[in-house]
C-alpha cells in the first residue's frame, strides 16, 4: 500500500524570527546522551535519566520562570479553546426557561483528553496531512529551539498540544512509522504521571500494518520501570552517574513518572517497537491525578516511507513485503 498522496502536501515552515517569549536557553547542550551540558546561564540544574533503549528523560528541563510562563500559555489555550466551543453551542431555549428545580440534571463531565494541534494535522485513516497547517505559536517555537539540541538535526514541523483531565489516558500505541520521522518528543507540565512502556509483540507489529497511530497492545500486569542510569548535572561540572545502568526489561510492562517541567525522548527502539501509553485511572502509586499538559513535538514525514532497522513494527517495510 504506497502512501503517495501525502507527497502532494507542500509544508510551508515557520518564520523562526521573533519576539523570543521564553528567555533561557542551554549554553551548551549536551552532545550525546548521557553527557553533561552547562547550565550556569539558566541557573538550575537538569537530571538526565537514560534508559539506554532510546529513552531518554530530562527532569527540570527549564528554568522554573520559562517552565511558568509555558504552563499559563497553554492553560490559556484550552481555556481559549473551552471559551469558544461553549459560545458556538446553540443556547437550549427551553433550558432557560425550565424553573431550575425542573432543570436536566448536567450530563457528568467525561474525562476527556482534549487536543490542539499546531503544523500539518494528520489523518490517520487516510494517511493525509492537511493542506492548510496553523503555524506554530512563538512560544512553542522557542520550545523547539531549546529541544533543538536532542534532535540530531531533525526539523521538527508539528506540535501537539494536550490536556489529560485527572483520571483520563491516552491508549498504547506506537506513534505511526511511516507518518513521523525518527525521534518522538513530549514535554509534561502540571501533575505528573505515569508513562506506560512495553516492547509490543506479534499482535502489536500486526496492528502497526493499519494506517493508523494508535495500536492497542495487550498489556500484562503492570510492574514497576526498573531505574535507568540516572546522571545529574550540575553546572559545569562533568555529570556523575549515581545508579548503575539497568536497561528496561524486554517483554514486561514497565510505568515511568513523568514529571511536570519534563523532556521525554524516544528515539530507535523505544519509538519504533515500543508502545507507550497513559492508563485511564484516578491515580499512580497512590498519588491522585490531578491536570496534566503536554506537548508533543514530531516530524511529519510527506514522504510517508520508513526506513527503519525495526521492520517487524514498520508499517512501510510489511506493506512492501506484502507487495
Ligand atoms: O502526552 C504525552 O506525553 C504523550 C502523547 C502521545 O503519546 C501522543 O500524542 O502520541
Ligand atoms: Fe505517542
Amino acid at each position: 500500500m504506497g502512501n503517495g498522496n501525502i507527497e502532494d502536501i507542500i509544508w510551508v515552515s515557520n518564520p523562526w524570527d521573533h519576539t523570543r517569549e521564553l528567555k533561557h536557553i542551554p549554553s551548551d547542550p549536551k552532545a550525546e546522551p548521557g553527557r553533561s551540558t552547562s547550565s550556569s546561564d539558566t541557573g538550575h540544574d537538569q537530571e538526565i535519566l537514560d534508559y539506554n533503549n532510546g529513552l531518554i528523560l530530562i527532569n527540570d528541563f527549564l528554568s522554573p520562570e520559562d517552565y511558568q510562563v509555558l504552563l499559563n500559555k497553554i492553560k490559556d489555550e484550552f481555556r481559549t479553546m473551552e471559551e469558544s466551543k461553549s459560545k458556538s453551542l446553540p443556547t437550549d431555549e427551553t433550558e432557560l426557561e425550565r424553573p431550575i428545580s425542573q432543570s436536566k440534571p448536567k450530563p457528568k463531565a467525561k474525562l476527556r483528553r482534549l487536543a490542539i494541534h499546531y503544523g500539518p494535522k494528520y489523518d490517520y485513516s487516510t494517511n493525509h496531512a492537511s493542506p492548510n497547517p496553523t503555524p506554530v505559536p512563538n512560544y512553542i517555537q522557542d520550545l523547539i529551539e531549546m529541544i533543538k539540541p536532542y534532535l540530531n538535526g531533525l526539523e521538527i514541523n508539528q506540535a501537539t498540544l494536550q490536556y489529560y483531565p485527572p483520571g483520563s489516558g491516552i491508549p498504547p500505541h506506537i506513534d505511526t512509522h511511516s507518518c513521523f520521522e525518527k525521534e518522538i518528543l513530549s514535554f509534561s507540565l502540571g501533575a505528573r504521571v505515569n508513562m506506560g512502556f512495553q516492547k509490543g509483540d506479534e499482535a502489536t507489529a500486526m496492528k502497526m500494518f493499519a494506517p493508523r497511530r494508535c495500536v492497542g497492545g495487550s498489556i500484562s500486569t503492570a510492574t514497576p520501570g526498573t531505574l535507568p542510569s540516572e546522571i545529574s548535572i550540575n553546572g559545569n561540572q562533568p555529570p556523575t552517574p549515581t545508579l548503575t545502568p539497568k536497561p528496561l526489561a524486554q517483554s514486561t510492562y514497565h510505568e515511568i513518572p513523568l514529571q511536570p517541567n519534563s523532556l521525554c525522548i524516544m528515539s530507535n527502539e523505544i519509538r519504533y517497537a515500543w508502545t507507550h501509553g497513559i492508563r485511564s485511572r484516578a491515580t499512580d502509586d497512590n498519588v491522585k491525578r490531578e491536570d496534566r499538559y503536554s506537548i508533543t513535538f514530531r516530524k511529519v514525514d510527506f514522504e510517508g516511507v520508513c526506513r527503519c532497522d525495526y521492520g517487524v513494527w514498520c508499517d512501510s517495510q510489511q506493506d512492501k513485503n506484502k507487495e
